[in-house]
């Protein structure tokens, strides 16, 4: 488990004072929810008043008088008041309903927002599955307890202290009785939110491990079925979701132990004033009528008192949720806009240098240093092949480009300005990117592959000149495959692509960044699962629309060489040597070494029985 905070040392009142800016707008329809169920308890509890006049008036008197007129009277008051409890009710579920969906909705969107603006080392380091459950699970939770366990929760404190209090103003001595019986439940009560609060933390914990493990075997159920693991998956499942259960089971049972107790001490305690009551009444201490009201009263108290252990186990659930969600929320976003953005010098076309470019990924020792000093400038309009052992680093330093991550020490420049002097959104739109692995969102082919082309803002371009860049940046990257598609290019294609081969999905990609028509086009290796005749034809057009971009190609391959101007050579975390192809092979042995291990790699896995001659410039004769 990556190191994920748990729990929170804040107390339960500051824990929520973060929801503030979230339920500002929801305060008064919830408070107004409050008072029409503050207003039901209380015509509730008027009810026993009007049993105690009847029992001590109208019942007695009219016994005698034959008075009817008071007991109608009453029969009304009681009717009333029944009425009122329950539109009060209704009123309540009508005031809340909205409200909480719409906060639930807000933070909802605000952590979308936020996981988006995290950096890439945040997402290297949180499973999937337990953002997953805070963005899905929590909130619910969440919502639950702001539109019932918190109302219900206040609720059931008032019902109790106004009922307590009519309990010992009508009969002194057996409400003190009643109230003493109060005692052990703020016990047990206290050592039962303690205990509880560390088991719905675990238990939520424990769910978003769950959805972790849902979410790894569904993404690589290819990976599973192929190497016959589905049944290890299985029982890794299996035995995350019976510590889950058996959680989830403890949780019920101290739940459970609670609300026994919060049942059985107010029985007890009613037992004892029966028989204190009683007593009293004989003695003429309180009349027959009190003694009606004592107890009809204690019959409204006593629910909101078990009650009481329910609204109290949604609080710290819904507390463990807040946690959880805050845990993502208060993750400082370190990839952000600078105050004062620069803007790129107009008139210049994607010039870019790292300088003493040095980078460590954040949870890896310091001095393990990926990038150690990295010098290198890719001139406007050219291609630079980058090209190193497995493992040196070339990825990391293509992904310096964009910001995907940030340099740990030197400065990348884009035209001459430092690329974090620039907003996310300005570098983005002119910087693309094409990894090996390429990622297809659940969309149509035209929304993926029109995703970096802006609909509206200053650089909107209208609806022709999307589809015209579309079908160019398609054609380019040899993906007509998509018009043999259902619906063409407005067929929808599957969470990440799956239902298109790899090399569909890298061609998708690659056209994703073509379309985009950035200064700046950086390619991990985005032709790997090509096969040879279009990864020729790929190559060969890509050739013709890279005049004039500023291209970073990562070179897994020799054939990727073939489309660079020059080849910069990766090694030890610094960058040894920049030249033309040919140069780099008389002047450069670990170039020649590189280049042989990448023929050698080609020959045996890519292409059995193929050679390595097309991928040499024109006219360069490749060796080691
Ligand atoms: N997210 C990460 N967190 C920590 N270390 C990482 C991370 N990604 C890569 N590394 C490490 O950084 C080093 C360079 O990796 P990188 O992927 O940049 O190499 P590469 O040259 O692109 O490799 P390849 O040719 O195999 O794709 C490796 O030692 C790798 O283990």
């Amino acid at each position: 488990m990556p190191s994920i905070p748990a729990g929170s040392t804040l107390s339960t009142l500051a824990s929520f004072r973060r929801l503030l800016p979230y339920v500002r707008t929801a305060i008064p329809p919830l408070a107004g929810g409050l008072l029409s169920a503050l207003g039901a308890s209380l015509a509730a509890l008027a009810i026993p008043h009007v049993l105690q006049y009847v029992v001590d008036g109208p019942l007695t008197r009219g016994v005698a008088t034959r008075d009817w007129t008071g007991l109608a009277w009453s029969v009304v008051l009681v009717l009333a008041f029944g009425l009122a409890e329950v539109g009060l009710v209704a009123l309540r579920r009508n005031l809340v309903m909205y409200p909480g969906t719409r906060v639930e909705h807000a933070m909802r969107m605000a952590m979308f927002r936020h996981l988006q603006d995290l950096p890439a080392a945040f997402h290297d380091r949180w499973p999937g599955g337990q953002l997953l459950s805070r963005v899905m699970g929590d909130l619910g939770t969440l919502r639950r307890w702001l539109v019932f366990g918190l109302l219900q929760l206040v609720l059931n404190v008032c019902t109790i202290a106004v009922g307590v209090g009519v309990l010992v103003a009508t009969a002194g001595w057996l409400g003190l009785v009643y109230l003493a019986g109060a005692l052990p439940v703020v016990v047990i009560v206290y050592r039962f939110s303690r205990r509880y609060r560390v088991i719905s933390r675990r238990s939520q914990d424990q769910s978003g491990d769950l959805a972790n493990t849902v979410e790894e075997s569904v993404h690589g159920i290819r990976v599973l079925k192929a190497f016959g693991r589905g049944h290890d998956a299985l029982h890794s499942f299996t035995g995350q979701a019976d510590t889950l259960r058996r959680t989830e089971l403890h949780k019920a049972s101290v739940d459970a132990r609670l609300m026994a107790a919060l049942t059985l001490i107010p029985e007890l305690t009613l037992g004892v004033c029966l028989v204190l009551g009683v007593w009293l009444a004989g003695t003429g201490q309180v009349t027959v009528g009190e003694l009606v009201l004592f107890f009809a009263t204690t019959a409204v108290v006593n629910g909101p008192v078990v009650d009481l252990g329910m609204s109290l186990s949604m609080t710290i659930n819904a507390r463990s949720a807040v946690d959880r969600y805050f845990e993502v929320m208060e993750t400082a976003p370190d990839l952000t806009d600078p105050e004062r953005p620069a803007a790129l010098p107009a008139g210049r076309r994607g010039d870019v240098a790292l300088r003493n470019v040095s980078f460590a990924y954040p949870d890896a020792d310091r001095r393990a240093r990926v990038l150690e000093g990295v010098d290198l400038d890719l001139p406007a309009g050219t291609t630079t092949a980058l090209v190193g052992l497995t493992g040196s680093g070339k990825s990391t330093l293509a992904m310096l480009v964009p910001r995907i991550y940030d340099v740990t020490g030197g400065e990348v420049l884009l035209d001459g300005v430092d690329v974090r002097d620039l907003t996310r959104e300005d570098l983005r739109r002119h910087v693309a990117v094409a990894f090996e692995d390429p990622t297809l969102f659940s969309a149509s082919v035209r929304e993926n592959v029109l995703l970096g082309v802006p609909e509206s803002g200053p650089d909107a371009v209208d609806e022709a000149e999307r589809t015209r860049r579309m079908h160019e940046a398609l054609e380019v990257a040899q993906a007509s495959f998509v018009h043999d598609l259902p619906e063409g290019v407005e067929t929808r294609i599957g969470e990440e692509g799956l239902s298109l081969s790899g090399g569909q999905r890298q061609r998708l990609a690659l056209a994703r960044a073509i379309a985009a028509r950035p200064r700046v086009l950086v390619l991990d290796d985005p032709l790997s699962a090509l096969d040879v005749t279009t990864e020729e034809a790929v190559t060969h057009r890509l050739a013709d629309v890279l005049r004039g971009t500023t291209t970073l190609v990562i070179a897994h391959r020799p054939s990727t060489v073939a489309l660079a101007d020059r080849v910069a050579v990766l090694e030890g975390g610094r960058i040894t040597a920049v030249g033309p192809h040919s140069e780099l092979l008389a002047t450069s042995a670990h170039y020649r070494h590189v280049i042989s291990s990448l023929e050698e790699d080609y020959v045996s896995h890519d292409h059995p029985g193929s050679s390595a001659a097309p991928a040499a410039p024109a006219g360069e004769e490749v060796s080691a």
